[in-house]
């Protein structure tokens, strides 16, 4: 709200009296109960004085009411449905929390076993699909190569269009689950010139993409279950975080009433930038470069505060944190963990935990209040786990997928829901006339 001053009650239902410029004052009910935010009928309100708020970012702006996940970034909390992330990744697996997203409650012995056997009958893809990938370069990126085969799921299911059908929601859902690891194991494979295995429904969904990403054709593939451990784990601190860039993508999208598969390939893109997803590839490149440059971190963190065009601590900083993220204290453990049991000592770990101790005893990043994010020691267990830094930013999108659906899901059966379309402040020429080309 630039230039409309809001007074008076900013919690609980009340009233709240809003100024404008202009010297009137209305006062409104506050029907949403939300720490802080008026709720929406300021913003109805606003539409009728036909102020605009610019809000670059969407830093003060709440585009949906949901019920999936709850952050307190001031406290460093987050919770699926109500569950704290440290007990889930403590008792859960990444299909519980997948199905505890998508449907609102843990699920019984009976349901888990539904959900897992109706997602194992879904797991291999048409033939026609599989040949879709002889189309793109060897050297392709896997992101945009897993974009475009999602959103060509929508070719092969036409029967899945209609985003109010809801037993063809339902079937979209189930396809998404179990057919995205095989599309993201093939993008690995087709990177690295091997055939694609098909899916072994004997195994879980995070084993049986371990061997359709690792296993060849002529050998029997052993899965590791303290990698298959640590990935599940990895999955479940992934699978949703509210409003972020990807899952207000997918929510955008999917309010044009676009069907799910369109949605969440359109999630997937922008997951892909690296100030989202893409940051834990870029945590990597940035821990070898400092490694690479004699593993100066002290030097590294003057060229970020000096604001050097391209410099940023990555994996640091959060729109929503401003406290450590608490999947970040987990992964960090687990790195460790990891790296000791798997990988041995990793130079890199040293590194990113040096960067983190010059950087939080550091008033610039002190003040600005920032943290390691969820991204900051994911690429290092990756990469132990055998992943090239270009795959990473695939295994969040696997995370996030079940988080990408519930969204979608919730948008599309909430009644307040609008198609999105803000708003502009244009600075372009007022009106000038056509001016013919001999003329210019
Ligand atoms: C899964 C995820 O998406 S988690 C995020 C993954 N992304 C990264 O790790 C990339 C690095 N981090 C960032 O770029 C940012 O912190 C973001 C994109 C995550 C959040 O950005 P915003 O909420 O818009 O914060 P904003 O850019 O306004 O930063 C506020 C201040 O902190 C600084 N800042 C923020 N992040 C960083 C960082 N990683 N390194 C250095 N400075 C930073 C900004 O320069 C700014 O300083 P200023 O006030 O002097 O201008
Ligand atoms: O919430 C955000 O802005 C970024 C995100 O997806 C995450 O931290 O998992």
């Amino acid at each position: 709200m630039s230039d409309a001053t809001n007074t008076g009650a900013q919690t609980g239902t009340g009233k709240v009296a809003l100024r404008l410029p202009t010297g009137d004052e209305h006062e409104l009910k506050v029907v949403q109960a939300v720490e802080g935010a008026p709720g929406i009928e300021l913003g109805k309100l606003l539409a009728q004085t036909g102020y605009i708020t610019l809000d670059p970012g969407f830093v003060n702006t709440g585009s949906a009411s949901s019920a999936i996940t709850y952050i307190d970034g001031d406290a460093g909390i987050l919770r699926y449905r109500g569950y704290p992330i440290e007990q889930l990744a403590e008792h859960s697996t990444f299909i519980e929390v997948s199905y505890l997203l998508i449907y609102g409650e843990l699920p019984n012995t009976q349901q888990l076993e539904d959900f897992t056997s109706r997602i194992n009958r879904h797991t291999l893809l048409h033939e026609d699909l599989k040949r879709f990938f002889d189309g793109f370069p060897r050297d392709a990126h896997p992101m945009p190569v897993l974009s475009s085969a999602v959103s060509a799921l929508s070719t092969f299911y036409q029967d899945s269009l209609n985003p109010f059908d809801e037993p063809n929601v339902e079937l979209s859902t189930i396809r998404l689950l179990a057919k995205v690891p095989t599309l993201a194991a093939y993008a690995y494979k087709k990177s690295i010139g091997q055939p694609f295995l098909y899916p072994d429904n004997s195994l879980n969904l995070v084993e049986n993409f371990l061997r359709m990403t690792f296993g060849l054709p002529a050998e029997p593939y052993e899965v590791d279950p303290e990698v298959a451990k640590a990935l599940d784990l990895l999955f479940i601190l992934h699978a949703d975080h509210e409003q972020n860039c990807s899952t207000s993508t997918v929510r955008l999208v999917g309010s044009s009433e676009a069907n799910l598969f369109a949605s969440i390939s359109a999630g997937i893109n922008a997951l892909f930038g690296p100030l989202h997803g893409g940051a834990n590839a870029a945590v990597l490149d940035m821990l070898e470069g400092i490694r690479n440059d004699g593993g100066d971190v002290a030097k590294f963190v003057e060229r970020v505060k000096n604001k050097e065009k391209g410099v940023r601590l990555m994996g640091f900083g959060h729109r929503v944190y401003k406290n450590y993220d608490p999947r970040a204290k987990i992964i960090k453990k687990t790195a460790d963990e990891i790296l000791r049991k798997i990988g041995g000592n990793d130079e890199l770990l040293d590194i990113a935990m040096r960067l983190e101790e010059t950087a939080l005893s550091d008033d610039y990043f002190v003040e600005r209040k920032l943290y390691p994010n969820v991204d900051f020691y994911t690429g290092l267990i990756y990469r132990a786990l055998g992943f090239p830094t270009k795959y990473f930013t695939v295994l969040f999108a696997l995370g996030r997928l079940p988080g990408w659906i519930a969204h979608w899901r919730e948008m599309i059966q909430d009644p307040a829901t609008k198609i999105g379309r803000p708003r502009q402040i244009y600075t372009g020429e007022k009106e000038r006339d056509y001016v013919p080309m001999t003329e210019r």
